[in-house]
């Protein structure tokens, strides 16, 4: 079998980041915009992005924090809250700055703090959202005490997203880093108004990461990765060619010392071998070939944006992964630390 050895694909882009702020955004953007034309920049900042002004003052920061002449694009999200603005949300996306609102169920991950309590008191702004077709973004896990972490994803659907769904059929949903063959069926029997990002690590690791030989902090991220059989199904429904299913590392990063602590922090930092994460996927799934509607069409049709106009290389040269990445006075270990990945990023083709 003779092995592809240089990809030419359309440059990606990464619907779900976390681009963080200060010293930690200056330190991590570059990452993201080496590989990708645009990212959905999340809006758990502490405090979160809910104004429009919010959103214009943290785009100007991004900006910044990105090096000489980067053609990057932070595309800007509104962080919801009980009661969220409609106006003030049509007005950002009528605007050009929300690209797109995030349903953070309250307590359910890192910085959700202010996350909604109760998703009725939304509706008048899903229901304007719906109207001028914004995408809603949504973390779909349940936060009772009660739910087992590892089944959270599974009773969000049950218990939240099927009935947001079937009361809102015409709103754009992103069920966001889908970790479940539960997740995967949902998003498959949807229309075409529902759609979900993968990140690297649920399509690479499963919970059995979290103790190989020891507690491993750098696997934890929520959702957290689930059984085998789970991963599998994500795995298919990502390498499978249906425009449902999009790429959105969900880069989360958090300095170390947060991270190896006696309550670490949840969160994955990938970007910096993001398409090199995936690559090795779909080549794995004899699917390399479908890698390129994965990372750069399925999203912008989706969001009804633009594909983009550049191309980005990847060589069959081995990437080594660096143990850590000195960031902000601290250091970041990023996803594969230690490992060497067959593909490597060879940057923005001329
Ligand atoms: N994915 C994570 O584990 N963490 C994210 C939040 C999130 O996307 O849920 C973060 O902001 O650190
Ligand atoms: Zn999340
Ligand atoms: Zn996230």
């Amino acid at each position: 079998m003779t092995q592809t050895a240089r990809l030419t694909l359309r440059r990606p882009d990464d619907w779900h980041v976390h681009l963080r702020d200060g010293e930690m955004l200056k330190a991590v953007a570059p990452y993201t915009a080496r590989q990708f034309g645009r990212a959905i920049v999340m809006p758990n900042l502490v405090p979160p992005v809910i104004s429009v002004a919010d959103a214009v003052a943290y785009r100007e920061r991004i900006l910044a924090a990105l090096p000489e002449g980067s053609d990057f694009t932070p595309l800007m999200t509104c962080y919801l809250v009980d009661h969220a603005d409609a106006a003030e949300i049509e007005r950002g996306f009528g605007e050009g700055v929300f690209t797109a609102a995030k349903l953070y169920p309250a307590h359910a991950t890192t910085n959700a703090a202010h996350g909604v309590t109760d998703v009725r008191t939304l509706y008048p702004a899903l229901e304007a959202m719906q109207r001028i077709g914004m995408p809603l973004l949504v973390h779909g896990e349940v936060t009772d005490p009660d739910i087992d972490i590892f089944d959270r994803e599974a009773v969000f659907i049950e218990r939240v997203l099927s009935k947001l769904v079937s009361d809102l059929p015409e709103l754009k949903v992103v069920f966001e880093h889908i970790t479940t063959a539960e997740g995967v069926a949902f998003v498959e029997a949807a229309g075409p108004n529902v759609a979900a990002t993968v990140t690297p690590q649920h399509l690479i690791i499963n919970r059995n990461a979290l103790f190989a030989g020891g507690l491993r902090p750098h696997a934890y991220c929520l959702p957290v990765a689930k059984r085998e059989q789970h991963r599998l199904a994500v795995r298919r429904a990502a390498t499978s060619g249906s425009p449902k299913f999009f790429l959105g590392t969900d880069s989360a990063p958090h300095a170390v010392e947060r991270k190896e602590a006696a309550c670490g922090c949840a969160g994955i930092f990938n970007a910096p071998f993001a398409l090199e994460s995936y690559a090795g996927v779909f080549e794995e799934e004899g699917a390399l070939d479908r890698l390129e509607a994965f990372a750069s069409e399925n999203g912008p049709r989706f969001y009804g944006l633009p594909l983009n106009e550049g191309r980005v290389v990847l060589e069959r040269v081995p990437s080594e992964v660096p143990d850590a990445l000195a960031a902000a006075g601290s250091s970041l270990v990023p996803f594969h630390a230690g490992e060497t990945l067959p593909w490597r990023f060879a940057g923005v083709a001329a």
